[in-house]
């Protein structure tokens, strides 16, 4: 089912401060932000050699990652994505076999364009998945 990392992602209080920490003290490429208003943030992507590093910021007063900002306020590790081929399969077999798929169950277009689905952090070792077709 799993393919490559796509990204991890690290949920950030403040993406400008987080943008500068890896592209000056890190030397890393970093894109600009890119608003997600449907998934209530605003993301930037560090280009890696293997993977990308995804740092997000609340976007509007019902982002999602609120309540870990308030647990993590210096920020912290998110979620990680993998890559499918198939996300309607991986979804379909993930929940035969009991596996929460958060939101109604449909994938969204996320950041890259492609359709994702998340998997709920307690089915999965306390870490957050996302799925994004490719
Ligand atoms: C799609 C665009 C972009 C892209 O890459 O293309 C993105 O990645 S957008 C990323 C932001 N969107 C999401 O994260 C959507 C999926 N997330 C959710 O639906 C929620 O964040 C959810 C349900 C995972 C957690 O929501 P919330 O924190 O409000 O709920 P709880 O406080 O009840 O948390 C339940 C339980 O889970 C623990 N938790 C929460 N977030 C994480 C996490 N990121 N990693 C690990 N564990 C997490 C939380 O601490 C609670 O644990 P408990 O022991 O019960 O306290
Ligand atoms: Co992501």
């Amino acid at each position: 089912m799993l393919g490559r990392v796509n990204h991890v992602a690290i949920a950030v209080p403040d993406l400008a401060s987080a943008t500068t920490s890896y592209r000056t003290t890190l030397g890393a490429t970093v894109t600009e932000p890119q608003a997600l208003p449907e998934h209530g943030v605003t993301v930037v992507f560090v280009t890696l050699p293997n993977t990308k590093v995804e740092l997000l910021e609340p976007l509007g007063d019902a982002s999602p990652i609120a309540a870990f900002l308030a647990k993590n306020p210096s920020g912290g590790m998110h979620h990680i994505c993998y890559e499918v081929e198939d996300i309607i399969a991986a979804r379909d077999t993930l929940k035969a076999s009991g596996a929460r798929v958060l939101g109604d169950g449909e994938p969204k277009i996320g950041a890259h364009g492609k359709p994702v689905l998340f998997l709920h952090p307690k089915d999965f070792q306390g870490t957050l998945i996302e799925l994004e077709q490719v």
